[in-house]
């Protein structure tokens, strides 16, 4: 025992060698920028020979040259010093002395978002290895479902079963899902007759489970009284749900469970995810209080039970806690096919970038997946401060205002006071207009004003000098649902794109109110998180201007004999090389490079550059802030192409198009280009802008695969014969200026 307490619960791990290649890499390829440079500035000072390059193509090509760097220059922030880390749960005190957690899961639409899962997630969360009486789950609807209500106790009921089910056989994957659909052995008790019947009769309860959710949602359907009571338009209701004494199974201890759906109406702007995460910090205040909180997207389960315990190592070390407002888990995803074709698991982020962060001050809030402090979202109350004080940044519920003064972790209302049902006061905290002329989401709770509450909440706290901390144990902990078809990604991709520019560009703008606040390397990893959806610039221009230039014979790179025709080979070559050792060393194959670039380039000219032009015009008042949830519903032939590594270009015009039209106009480029090379045996000069359409070709070869192919996913003759006309109207339109 004595010896425990003196053990550490965490320690951290440096890299020396990943270390000292990222900082000679940086070293190198910042040289070599410095002479790009150089070359591109010399065209201004010198009159330059009769084959000059035409002034505007330069000044562009130029530009976007500056922009790639910047953001790379950015990016080193995370390269900077990498740590990885390593938790030892079992030196954690004793149960009884460990804190109250409160878990919060976020969902929105039970069509898009299909009950069961969600009460996969809610069951998996349930069954956390953690005390039970020390763990409450509150579910926050903003559809206001009653399936969803519904869904809550019907899960309840079952996990009757599946919680004690889960501890007597030492179950890991707690989320019934998952376990009855894994094919793995069933751990030590495999060939346990007593086991195999119990096994038996819980998946039957299960199967029963899901028949009720789904005869509630079919005559719910029938009952037709949906149009009352819609997503946008709905008053509080709060329940915590109940004990079934009736039911036959003997008494164990369960978390508490309790659903919130906060009232919305369409007068009032609701706030998304972070105005729906702020009601249940409001409620959970009055209920039960927890020091900690665990966030969860509906979609996203507990596929070991573990991260509390994980979490604590971090929360409970007393050197780091008292600045430590979260610990963040990776985002990591069940239904990721080997290949990955569309870069579904994210990987460069949760395996490079918020590794490096997590040398510096730690990790970004990813929106899911972390264990908050409740304190550090409260911003700076004055707990001595009075209650007017208080009520002007809180509201004026005066539960809440005692919740913050308890001493105490927790208030025993709902723990002790026999689950009493939520009164006024609470369902007011759940109202539309409780936060009006409060601080909430803007110095309380998240943070309103971007979708992308998770990033600005994280970066605003590091401001306010909180650290935070990576958790990334070699089991995952939490496994979520990942977008993957090209449509969904690109929706999802818009929409970040749009909140990420809205911080960018906000008062909150990470290179001017970071470094002020915090260390600037932290400052310079969040800038480029907020600035990177900015390459769709630089990769239209790099689509376009030097192929256009290269139909006409105008240079606009060094020849090869120039000794700066290096320094340009160095550059890619160097950032090429550096991406691929990345891949490579985290887990990927030669393959995930190729895709991970051609991902980049079909964002970068789809939804960064819709995310960026939705950013402008909200920044103009003329557009107003969205947010489409992804669609969770399972669709089996989507899944069957994924796995086939076919790309499913089922996906709008508005995404089709573009992508088509670079295609198209880089082959026909690439043509011309080396037919007037050739014609004119100039190779010496154009050297470079042939090799750029070949590598744009060869990189996306899948979308020509797309229009060549003839199946359910492929590019439509429509889809075509537009981006055919789009790609005459930029020769008509751009070709002037090149004469
Ligand atoms: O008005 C809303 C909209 C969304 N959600 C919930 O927010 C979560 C995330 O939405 P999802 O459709 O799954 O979006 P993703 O793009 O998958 O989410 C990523 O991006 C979001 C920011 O755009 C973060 O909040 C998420 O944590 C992160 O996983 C889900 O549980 C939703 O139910 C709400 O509660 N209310
Ligand atoms: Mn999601």
């Amino acid at each position: 025992m004595e010896e425990t307490t003196t053990l550490p619960l965490n320690i951290s791990h440096v890299n020396k060698t990943l270390i000292f290649t990222n900082r000679l890499h940086m070293l190198l390829h910042s040289i070599a920028l410095c002479f790009l440079f150089y070359y591109r500035l010399c065209y201004f000072f010198h009159p330059r020979e009769p084959t000059t390059p035409l002034l505007l193509p330069w000044v562009l090509v130029f530009l976007s040259e500056i922009i790639l760097s910047f953001i790379w220059i950015l990016g080193q922030a995370y390269r900077w010093n990498p740590i990885s880390r390593t938790v030892f749960p079992q030196r954690l005190p004793e149960d009884h002395k460990l804190p109250h957690i409160d878990v919060f899961i976020c969902t929105a639409d039970p069509t898009k978002e299909p009950t069961i899962e969600v009460m996969n997630t809610v069951l998996s969360a349930m069954a956390l290895d953690y005390p039970p009486d020390k763990l409450h789950l509150y579910v926050s609807d903003d559809g206001g479902s009653a399936v969803t209500l519904n869904g809550m106790r019907v899960a309840w009921k079952f996990a009757r079963w599946w919680l004690p089910f889960c501890t007597r056989y030492r179950i890991r994957c707690r989320c019934p899902k998952a376990y009855f659909s894994a094919q793995e052995s069933d751990g030590d008790f495999g060939g346990d007759m007593e086991f195999v019947a119990d096994r038996k009769m819980i998946k039957e309860k299960y199967e029963a489970f899901k028949e009720d959710i789904l005869r509630f949602k079919e005559d719910q359907g029938h009952s037709g009284d949906a149009t009352v009571i819609t997503g946008q338009n709905h008053p509080s209701v709060i329940e915590v749900v109940q004990e079934d004494r009736r039911d036959e199974i003997e008494h164990m201890n369960l978390p508490s469970l309790v659903y919130v759906s906060r009232e919305k109406k369409p007068s009032h702007p609701h706030h998304f995810k972070a105005g729906a995460l702020n009601a249940l910090y409001r409620v959970s205040a009055v209920m039960s209080n927890s020091p900690y909180n665990l966030v969860l997207d509906c979609d996203m389960f507990c596929s070991e039970p573990d991260s509390a315990r994980q979490a604590l190592c971090f929360h409970l070390d007393p050197k780091m806690s008292p600045s430590l407002a979260y610990v963040q888990f990776p985002q990591k995803f069940h239904n990721i096919s080997k290949n990955d074709i569309y870069d579904s698991q994210h990987r460069s982020a949760y395996k490079v970038l918020w590794q490096g962060m997590d040398g510096l001050k730690g990790p970004v809030l990813s929106g899911t997946g972390f264990y908050m402090k409740r304190k550090a979202l409260y911003g700076n109350y004055n707990i001595e401060g009075t209650d007017l004080e208080l009520q002007q940044q809180f509201g004026t519920s005066n539960k809440l205002i005692k919740s913050l003064k308890q001493k105490k972790n927790f208030s025993s209302d709902l723990v002790n006071g026999g689950r009493a049902l939520p009164d006024e006061e609470i369902l007011l905290l759940a109202s539309c207009n409780y936060e009006t002329n409060t601080k909430w989401g803007e110095e309380i709770g998240f943070l309103y004003g971007t979708v992308c509450e998770d990033v600005h909440t994280g970066f605003m706290l590091n401001c306010k000098g909180w650290n935070s901390a990576f958790c990334d144990p070699p089991q995952p902990q939490f496994l979520g649902n990942s977008t993957i078809n090209l449509n969904e990604l690109l929706i999802q991709g818009t929409r970040w794109g749009s909140g990420l520019l809205d911080i960018g560009s906000s008062r909150f703008c990470p290179l001017i109110y970071g470094p002020q606040r915090m260390s600037l390397l932290q400052s310079l990893c969040v800038a480029e998180l907020t600035y990177f959806p900015l390459y769709c610039l630089p990769l239209w221009c790099f689509a376009i201007v030097p192929q256009l230039s290269l139909l006409y014979g105008f240079p606009l790179y060094p020849k090869v004999s120039d000794p700066f025709f290096f320094i340009f080979l160095f550059i890619f070559l160097s950032s090429a090389t550096k991406h691929l050792v990345e891949v490579l060393t985290t887990g990927g194959t030669f393959r995930k490079w190729i895709i991970e670039q051609r991902i980049w380039m079909m964002k970068s000219v789809t939804c960064h550059f819709y995310g960026l032009l939705d950013a402008t015009l909200k920044k103009l008042g003329l557009r107003e802030t969205s947010f489409i949830p992804t669609n969770k519903v399972e669709d089996h032939e989507q899944t069957m192409m994924y796995q086939m590594d076919k790309y499913d270009f089922r996906t709008s015009k508005m995404f089709l198009v573009p992508m088509v039209a670079v295609m198209i106009f880089n082959m026909s480029c690439f043509i011309g280009g080396i037919y007037r090379v050739a014609s004119v045996g100039d190779w010496d000069r154009m050297l470079m802008q042939l090799l750029l359409p070949a590598y744009v070709i060869v990189v996306n070869y899948p979308i020509i695969e797309g229009m060549i192919r003839k199946d359910k996913g492929s590019i439509s003759t429509s889809v075509i014969i537009l981006s055919n006309f789009f790609v005459t109207i930029i020769h008509f339109v751009l070709s002037p200026f090149l004469r």
